[in-house]
């Protein structure tokens, strides 16, 4: 597209800035309620809201109240929440068989949340960290992390998550070749109509230190995750990995981190023009929140521009832990 414009003084480009009703009435993307995914927390026990530290403002919630914040973000208008959960480091193992436990934490939460708010999309975690003793998504064996068994191992807890009612499963492992091996064993299960939303271009990112922390994999990881996950220089990759996705059988696709990677959003919108996600962080939470409440930024305002601009780069959706605080705005 090539617009025309007639020159100065014919073309005044403040024109249509001069006014908020002009401002609206030219608004090229808008962010709504239906855009959000709202990532949560989960922990053992009963009435629990324990406050993490370096995402101030977000918590680990028993099941009972992850089910109240499902209610709040039904009411709300929020299309989905994704669960992470806080595993107990004495379940953790290397053989990491409480992935597949229809009774963990998860598969609880799952189905304590589809018996009471059965409207809501419940998105879940697929990869071995949350119950590695070693805190990498695969399996490893001599420091090496294994893919195909792990795809094994991924599929058995694809399979699970989908038995107790997840709508929406997103494989964040990065192991090549588990779309293809999850999709064929949901369709072999009967699970024709579980979505899968592809962690496809996941970076090796420093920004998700307050979530290792949130969900108590800081302490267990050994070495980082590099030989898995994208290296943060790489954009033509990012293609090929969607493309690989895509025809596995992968309905959605995510790019991750987002803010620092909305020219791969743009590039993946335009190249395949399938519903396309961005996850905003725990180190970009991080990073508005801790300016905010030291009065460096307008907290607010830059949360709200930060996700605006996810839908200027081409995305669908945004997972955001500022997700119920967004919505409330919007609905104002
Ligand atoms: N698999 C989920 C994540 O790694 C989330 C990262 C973050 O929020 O920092």
């Amino acid at each position: 597209m090539r617009p025309i414009q007639a020159a100065y003084p014919a073309a005044r480009f403040r024109r249509i800035r001069r006014s908020d009703s002009l401002r609206r009435l030219t608004q090229e993307t808008v962010l709504t309620v239906d855009d959000l995914i709202w990532p949560i927390f989960i922990r053992d026990g009963e009435g629990v809201q324990e406050p993490i530290s370096s995402m101030p403002g977000v918590f680990r919630l028993s099941i009972d109240m992850a089910v109240k914040a499902a209610e709040q973000a039904a009411g709300l208008g929020i299309p989905a929440i994704c669960l992470f959960p806080y595993t107990d480091p004495s379940v953790k193992t290397e053989t990491c068989e409480e992935a597949w436990n229809p009774d963990n934490l998860t598969n609880r939460c799952i189905r304590a949340i589809k018996a009471a708010v059965p409207d809501i999309a419940i998105m879940t975690d697929i990869a071995l960290d949350p119950y590695n003793a070693n805190g990498h998504d695969g399996l490893v064996r001599d420091g090496i992390i294994l893919n195909d068994e792990t795809i094994e191992a991924l599929v058995r807890m694809a399979l699970v998550q989908a038995d107790c009612g997840a709508d929406i499963l997103g494989p964040s492992d990065m192991m090549d070749g588990r779309i293809g091996a999850i999709r064929t064993a949901l369709e072999g299960a009967g699970h024709k109509d579980v979505t899968i939303l592809s962690y496809s271009a996941k970076y090796a990112s420093a920004f998700y230190g307050p979530f290792r922390d949130a969900v108590g994999a800081s302490g267990a990881l050994k070495g980082d995750k590099k030989t898995y996950q994208m290296n943060p220089g790489n954009s033509d990759e990012a293609l090929r990995l969607i493309e690989r996705d895509l025809r596995e059988g992968a309905d959605m696709v995510m790019v991750k981190p987002g803010m620092p990677y909305l020219d791969i959003c743009r590039r993946v919108k335009d190249a395949f023009g399938v519903p396309t996600y961005a996850y905003q962080v725990s180190g970009e939470y991080a990073m508005i929140r801790g300016a905010a409440d030291r009065g460096w930024i307008k907290g607010e305002a830059a949360m709200m521009e930060s996700l605006l601009c996810f839908k200027r780069a081409g995305c669908d959706g945004i997972l955001t832990y500022f997700a119920p605080e967004v919505a409330r705005l919007l609905r104002g």
